[in-house]
């Protein structure tokens, strides 16, 4: 099987140019296949902030009610989708935008109101993947470049988080491709210590994952990118690699920056 990366990058990344620029140009340089899935829950609580619709979260997952469904398409599939994609084409990379709507490639469910009620936000089952466009894109030498957007099939858009929506495209997608899924977000990898930049942790398995949930260390947006990380190493993906995106996509065989999962 051939090699195919599929990267995540976080809001943080897009929210810093010079960050942002560095990393699309490594993006960029990747001669394997690969698709960019992208966040921007930054920019959408600002843009939501000017129109005084405030962001909520609960577990680093947003509450996405009626008005934020509309501010987080915008965001998602206009604003930030496009302009990757443009500064993508800028580095000689020819890549197509996309959300999981389009081509039916992700759908997904309205998650069910248990204790709390997210509103408009989509849980993907990776069985449910329609892999065939995406694989003619790559075939075609086209990179696909996602919006952490799904539907459900009956007109909805619903709003999924970008680190599920990568870790569902990679799973579907290992029966095909040797898939390297990396997460690439504004620190070194998952920390020790949420204060300590510098306190990486180089390997994460099931039981230090327990370890680190039990005393705490996790919390925010890590959360989702870790229950995310190990579905996918559970169900097909060769390699997770979380961290720095500007360290991580720079990798060799001898050194490994951020936090592997196994
Ligand atoms: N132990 C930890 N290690 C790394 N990040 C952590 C940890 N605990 C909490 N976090 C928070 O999780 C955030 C990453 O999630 P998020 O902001 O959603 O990133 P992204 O937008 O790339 O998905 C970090 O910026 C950090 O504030
Ligand atoms: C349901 C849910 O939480 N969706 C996310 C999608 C964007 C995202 O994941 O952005 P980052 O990668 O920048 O965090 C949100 O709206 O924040």
């Amino acid at each position: 099987m051939i090699d195919l990366f599929i990267i995540k990058v976080g809001g943080n990344v897009i929210d810093n140019p010079a960050l942002l620029q560095s990393f699309l140009g490594k993006f960029a340089a990747i001669s394997a296949k690969k698709i960019l899935i992208h966040g921007g829950g930054k920019v959408a609580t600002r843009i939501g902030d000017k129109l005084g619709i405030e962001s909520k979260y609960v577990d680093g997952r947003r509450i996405t009610d009626a008005d934020t469904i509309d501010v987080v398409t915008m965001v998602y599939g206009g604003l930030v989708n496009k302009q990757l994609v443009a500064q993508l084409q800028s580095k000689g990379c020819n890549a197509i935008g996309l959300t999981g709507a389009d081509g039916n490639i992700i759908p997904a469910t309205k998650r069910p109101v248990k204790t709390i009620d997210y509103g408009f936000v989509g849980d993907v089952k990776p069985e449910q993947v329609q892999t065939a466009p995406v694989v003619a894109l790559l075939e075609a030498g086209i990179t696909p470049v996602f919006a952490p957007l799904t539907h459900d099939g009956n007109g909805q858009i619903l709003n999924t988080n970008a680190d599920t929506i990568a870790s569902s495209l990679a799973i579907a997608l290992s029966a095909k491709y040797n898939v390297r899924l990396i997460y690439c977000f504004e620190k070194k990898g998952v920390l020790s210590d949420p204060n300590d930049d510098n306190a990486v942790i180089n390997l994460i398995n099931k039981d230090i994952y327990q370890q680190l949930m039990d005393q705490k260390v996790l919390s925010d947006g890590i959360l989702p990118k870790l229950d995310n990380a190990f579905g996918a190493i559970n169900h097909g993906v060769k390699e997770v690699l979380i961290g720095h995106a500007e360290d991580v996509l720079s990798n060799t065989t001898d050194t490994v920056a951020g936090t592997l999962i196994c």
